[in-house]
C-alpha cells in the first residue's frame, strides 16, 4: 500500500521540516514508530506532505512551502484543503496514495478530511505511538489516518495500534484489552445482525450552532436517515460544556506549544545558520552572532512563522504567574467538565477510570455530528492574513476540539451529495478505545450513502 506521511512525523530517508524554516534542513536519524510499523507491514512511504507549521492551523496556509490547494474543487475555484494535515488529505483526495498519516491535536485530521472528501480517523489519545512525532501539545497530540475509504483507514489503524514502550503516553496493553472487551460486549447487541437494530446513536444538540452551513446540515441529515433506515435508534443528547471547548483548547494547546517549542534555540535544536541563510540570503555576520541571547532571538524570530510566534506568546502568557489561575487552570477545569459530559452519555464505561458507572439505559453507544460548520472555504491570501482570518480559522475547529480535549476516538466520513459547496464530513465519536465500534458504524454509513 502507498502511504503519505505528514511532515512532522520523522523519516530517516526524507527530511522532516514541520513546514517550518526552523527545521528546514532537518533529517531525522530514525523513523517514527508509526512509520517503522508501516514499513514492516510492507507499505511504501511515498513522500512527505505539506502541513501547517508545527501543526498549528486549520486551513494549511501557515507553511514555508505555501498553502495546500483542495483537489476536490475545479482549478478555477481555489479552496483550502483544511489544516493542519492538509497535504495528507489532499494527497489522498488526489489519488496520490491510498492513505496518509496525519496528526490531530484539535481537529487536524478530521477537518481536512471533511473539506477534501476523504475519511479521517483520530484515534483515542495514547492509542498510536508518538515516538518520532514532533510535539505540538503533548496532552492532545494524536497520530491519525486519512484514507480513501473506511476499510483502508481501519487496516492502517490496526497496523499501527500497538503499545510502544518508547512513548510514555502509550496506553498499556491492559488498558487496551479492557477497552476492547467493554467495546465488544456492547457491539454484540447489534453487530451480529445485518442491520443496526440495538445501536443507540446520540445527536448532541450543541453541535448544531447557528453558524452551521445548510450543506453541513444536509450532510448530517442524510447520515442520520441512513442510520435510522438501518435500524439504529437516534437519541437527542446534550453535552452542555461544549460551548467552552474552543477557548479551553486554545489556552491549553498554546501553553503546551510554548513550552515544547522553547527547545528551538538555533543551537541545540533548529539550525541558526540555515535559518539565517534561508531568510536573509546571507551568512550571519559576527555582530549578528553576538551573544547567546541574540543568537536565540534571531533564530526564533526568523525561524518561526507568524502563527507559531503568536501561539508561543499567548501560551507563555497563559502560563505566567499573573494569568495561570485565570486562564490555564480554568481551561483545565473546563477540560474535566467536557470529559465528564461525554462519560454522562456513553453506555460504554470509560476504561481509563478505576470505577465508572456508565450512563443509564438511555445512554448511547456513539455520537454523530457535523465535522465542520462549513465546507472548504476559499484560500485566504497568505500575504495578507488578517487577525479576522486568524480567528475565523480557529472557529473551524469548534466541532472537533471537544473529542480532542476528552481524548476520544472520532472518524469523519464523507456524506454523499456532490453539492456545489464541495464535500461535507460527518463525524462519529465513541468512548475511549472504541475505534472498532465507530469504524463499524462508519462502514455502514459509507455503504448506505455510496
Ligand atoms: N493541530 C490541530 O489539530 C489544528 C488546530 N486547528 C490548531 O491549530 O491547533
Amino acid at each position: 500500500m502507498n502511504i503519505g506521511d505528514k511532515d512532522n512525523i520523522c523519516t530517516k530517508d526524507m527530511p522532516t521540516t514541520c513546514s517550518s524554516a526552523m527545521l528546514a534542513d532537518y533529517w531525522s536519524p530514525f523513523d517514527a514508530t508509526v512509520v517503522d510499523l508501516l514499513r514492516q507491514s510492507g507499505a511504501g512511504i511515498i513522500g512527505k506532505a505539506n502541513c501547517d507549521e508545527f501543526g498549528m492551523g486549520s486551513l494549511n496556509v501557515h507553511s514555508i512551502y505555501g498553502p495546500v490547494v483542495n483537489p476536490a474543487f475545479p482549478t478555477d475555484d481555489i479552496r483550502s484543503a483544511g489544516g493542519s494535515s492538509g497535504g495528507s488529505a489532499a494527497a489522498v483526495a488526489a489519488g496520490l496514495c491510498n492513505a496518509a498519516l496525519g496528526t490531530d491535536t484539535g481537529g487536524s485530521v478530521r477537518l481536512p478530511a471533511s473539506y477534501c472528501g476523504v475519511v479521517g480517523l483520530k484515534p483515542s489519545y495514547g492509542m498510536l505511538s508518538r515516538w518520532g512525532v514532533v510535539s505540538f501539545a503533548d496532552s492532545l497530540d494524536c497520530v491519525g489516518v486519512l484514507a480513501k475509504d473506511v476499510d483502508i483507514a481501519h487496516r492502517v489503524f490496526n497496523t499501527l495500534s500497538k503499545y510502544d514502550g518508547q512513548d510514555s503516553t502509550s496506553a498499556s496493553p491492559e488498558t487496551r484489552e479492557k477497552a476492547q472487551r467493554a467495546c465488544e460486549e456492547h457491539m454484540q447487541s447489534w453487530r451480529s445482525r445485518r442491520d443496526l437494530a440495538g445501536l443507540r446513536i446520540g445527536v448532541p444538540q450543541e453541535y448544531f450552532p447557528a453558524s452551521l452551513s445548510p450543506a453541513s446540515v444536509d450532510g448530517v441529515r442524510e447520515m442520520l436517515r441512513a442510520l435510522r433506515e438501518r435500524g439504529a435508534t437516534l437519541v437527542p443528547v446534550s453535552l452542555p460544556n461544549t460551548p467552552y471547548a474552543l477557548s479551553a483548547y486554545y489556552v491549553l494547546a498554546s501553553a503546551e506549544a510554548s513550552s515544547n517549542l522553547a527547545r528551538y534555540d538555533g543551537v541545540q535544536y533548529g539550525s541558526y545558520i540555515a535559518i539565517t541563510a534561508m531568510c536573509l540570503h546571507v551568512r550571519p555576520t559576527p555582530h549578528q552572532i553576538g551573544t547567546p541571547a541574540s543568537t536565540y532571538a534571531l533564530s526564533r524570530t526568523q525561524g518561526f512563522g507568524r502563527e507559531v510566534k503568536k501561539r508561543i506568546l499567548l501560551g507563555t502568557y497563559a502560563l505566567s504567574a499573573d494569568a495561570f489561575d485565570n486562564y490555564f487552570l480554568q481551561a483545565q477545569r473546563l477540560r474535566n467538565l467536557i470529559r465528564q459530559d461525554f462519560r454522562d452519555v456513553f453506555l460504554v464505561p470509560d476504561p481509563l477510570l478505576l470505577s465508572h458507572s456508565p450512563a443509564s439505559v438511555d445512554g448511547v453507544h456513539a455520537l454523530v455530528h457535523p465535522s465542520a460548520v462549513q465546507t472548504a472555504p476559499p484560500l485566504p491570501d497568505t500575504n495578507v492574513i488578517s487577525e479576522g482570518d486568524s480567528l475565523g480559522a480557529y472557529v473551524q475547529d469548534i466541532l472537533t476540539v471537544p473529542a480532542s480535549l476528552a481524548g476520544l476516538p472520532a472518524v469523519s466520513v464523507p456524506a454523499r451529495g456532490k453539492n456545489k459547496q464541495g464535500p461535507v464530513g460527518v463525524s462519529i465519536v465513541g468512548q475511549w478505545g472504541c475505534e472498532a465500534m465507530i469504524l463499524e458504524i462508519a462502514r455502514v454509513i459509507e455503504g448506505s450513502v455510496a
